[in-house]
Order: C-alpha cells, then structure tokens, then sequence
C-alpha cells in the first residue's frame, strides 16, 4: 500500500478505496457470493443471458504484469449466432498509467520514462494477441494543462512525431492498430496545438487523426488556455478490426457528440481521458455505459492514474486556495457494450490494461431489437437544433396563463 492522503477530507490510502483496488473488488471481498452475483448482476449487467466471461491469457502476459506490477484484467463479451454473418471477434485492449518521473525532471527524461513503463504493458497486449490497442489522453506528458504555463508545450509533436514513431514498430510488430493520443503541434499550419489522438494501421501506416472537440471548462482543467475545439468534425476510421472512432475526454459529456460517432458507423468508440475523482468519478461508468447503449456500440473508456504534482501553485478562479495538484486521476477503465453489459473496471491507482473480446455482430443485433436508430426521429431534432442556432429563436415554452395573473 503507497502513502496515505487526504481526499474529500477524509484520509484514504494513495488512490485506493480504503485499501480496495476497485470498487468492484470492494464489493466481491465484502458481500457474500450470491448477493455479489446479485450486485454484480445489476451493476455490470449480462451479456447474452450470463456474466462475462474471464478469458485466459498466455502465461507471458501473466508474468509481465506481476514483474512490472500492472493490473491484468480479460474478459469476453459475446453475440448472438447468426445464420448469415460469421461473428466478428475482435480482441481489444486499454492501457491507464501514472506518470514516470516526477514534474520536475528534464521534460526528455519525463517523456522516455512514460515511454519505458508502456514497453512491458504493450508487450502483454501483443502476446495476447491484441488486435486494437488505445493509450490514455495525452499519455506522454504529465497533464499539465492545470498549470496554465506554456513551457508544457515542448510536449507537443507532429501527428508522424516521437510517440507515433514509436508506436508504428509496435502495430508492425503485432499485428494490431494503436491509438495514439497526444498534444499535437500542426506545424504546417503556424505551429498550433491540438489535442489529438492518431490512428495507427496494423502495418504501422497513420490511418488518419481526430482532434478533440469539447475542451473543458471546468475546475483546474484550463486547456483552452492551450488548444482549441477541434476542426475534425466526427470521422470513423475503418481498419481491418472494424470501425472505430476516439471521442476525448470531455466530450463524453456531449450526448451529440456520442451520435454522431455512431451515425458516421462506429463500432468501438475510445474515450481516452484524465479526470479526477472529485471532479467526475460518478459520472464515469454512466457516461460511457449510457453511450454505448444509445448508440448501439461498444465503448473504451481510460483515465490516468496516480496524483501529479507541479512545480508551481496554482489556482483556477473558484476561490480555492492554491494547490500543486490536480487531484486523483482515478483510472478505473473499463468496456461497455451496446446490450448495457460492461466489465469490471481497472485499479483506481495502479497502471493497468484492460483486454477484452467482442463480437462486433452485437452492435447490429442490438440495434434491431430496440430499434433506437429507427425511432430516433432525427428530423424533429434537426429542425429544433436549426432553429436553436439562429439568433431569433425562441424555445418553446408554453406558460401557465395563472402564473403571469399571479404576478401581475
Ligand atoms: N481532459 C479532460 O477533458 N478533462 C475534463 C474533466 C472531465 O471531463 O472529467
């Protein structure tokens, strides 16, 4: 167990949940077994009738996780036989880290530390046989978007920069397609920043990149001080896998944003994020898991882990004192799948990646038998959103007569 801290006022071991790893563990060390399976069952849901099943790894995958101390979880969600499609099993993976170095070491040992700890964890993805592997928001940097400083920028690399560069040997090496998510500078276009997640082919070809298009507002996350809304609109790349889509961090928030993903045809929509547990831990398994069902797709969500410090104080303009950190970045990622089934979510404090089968097959079953696609009545909603955007609109509100007579 690391060193205790104080969170929410109450002193709690570094990131764990009083000594929990995850809530999910919390609840299996606590509650007899057929009320956990009861618990469970509503928590997490079922998938095809039954919970998911544990999928067995090679005994490599085991042995690096123990050696480098990073939480190793695989579970299966299935689908329907059909009588006309083959499954389609895809085998994909999630990896949540804690920074390497402390802020104040030179930005290049930071960078080729962060690098280092991903080594071991991307190699238990490959010998698992990975097909698609997604990194954390921003992983080769500590987030420091908190800071309002600019000196954090020389993080920033071209889409074909250091990381991608260092990816591309991987996806080549295993067959697998990588996200890649990173503060970008466009040098072709002024040098600017973006927040930006590149698309890795399995032969190690850049796919294509999304660029974040929700920049928070809220709390110490000040990253408009850094980039703007993304100019990408909501493209789905389509890879040997199937088709995916990266929906960052804060837009998770934007049910929009969510469908549109899903109207230009996804199937797996990653969600790589850094968030902390005063600011957004309830929202997190609601969030992804409501997506996911609404869209008929499955979805990969990732948070950081660990507290990270800063060399300066800062404050955010809420009228709390100054502070060196962010918070918690509680981890915790996890899959949801469009029948409302997910898995259990990672450690809350320790590196970690998520492994799970899905037959892609599930997206279309699910959309016939709700038939949200069909009932969604776009075209009301198009109208509405039309009008809403023009300077002259008025919402529709129709007020009781009694209430004016009451006040006048
Ligand atoms: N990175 C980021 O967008 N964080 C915002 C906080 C949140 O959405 O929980």
């Amino acid at each position: 167990m690391e060193k205790t801290i104080s969170e929410n006022g109450e002193t709690v071991a570094d990131g764990s949940i009083r000594g929990y790893d995850s809530l999910h563990q919390l609840l299996s060390a606590n509650l007899k077994p057929e009320l956990y399976q009861e618990v469970s069952r509503m928590l997490l849901g079922s998938n095809c009738g039954k919970s998911l099943e544990k999928i067995v790894l090679p005994e490599s995958a085991n042995t690096l996780s123990l050696k480098h101390d990073f939480d190793l979880q695989a579970l299966s969600f299935s689908a329907d036989k059909e009588q006309m499609r083959k499954p389609r099993v895809v085998r994909v993976a999630l990896i949540q880290n804690s920074i390497a170095l402390p802020t104040t070491a030179p930005f290049s040992d930071q960078k080729r530390g962060i690098f280092d700890k991903l080594k071991p964890m991307i190699d238990a993805a490959g010998f698992s046989g990975v097909n698609i592997l997604c990194l954390q928001e921003a992983w080769t940097m500590p987030f420091a978007f908190c800071t309002r400083e600019k000196k954090w920028c020389e993080f920033a690399e071209p889409v074909d920069g250091e990381s991608t560069k260092f990816l591309q040997e991987y996806a080549k090496k295993y067959n697998m397609v990588i996200v890649n998510p990173i503060l970008e500078r466009d040098i072709d276009h002024g040098e600017v920043l973006w927040n930006t997640a590149v698309i890795i082919g399995n032969n190690g070809n850049i796919i294509g990149k999304h660029r974040k298009n929700h920049i928070p507002r809220v709390g110490d996350f000040n990253e408009s001080t850094y980039y703007m809304e993304g100019d990408t609109g909501h493209p789905v790349f389509e890879t040997v896998f199937g088709k995916i889509a990266v929906n960052i961090c804060y837009g998770r928030h934007h049910p929009l944003n969510w469908l549109a993903f899903g109207l230009n045809g996804a199937e797996i929509v990653f969600n790589p994020s850094a968030t902390v547990g005063e600011l957004s831990e309830p929202m997190w398994p609601i969030e992804a898991r409501n997506a996911a069902i609404a869209n008929s797709y499955f979805v990969g969500s990732i948070n950081r882990v660990g507290t990270e410090v800063f060399p300066n104080a800062f404050t955010s303009g809420d009228g709390k004192p100054q502070h060196n950190d962010f918070g918690h970045f509680y981890g915790s990622s996890h899959f949801s799948a469009p029948d409302a089934s997910c898995t259990p979510s990672l450690s809350r404090y320790k590196d970690g990646l998520m492994i799970s089968d899905m037959d892609l097959n599930l997206c279309r079953q699910y959309k016939d038998k709700w038939g949200f696609r069909m009932t969604a009545r776009y075209e009301v909603y198009a109208d509405l959103l039309a009008s809403y955007i023009k300077p002259d609109f008025k919402p529709q509100v129709v007020s009781d007569p009694m209430l004016h007579k009451n006040s006048s």
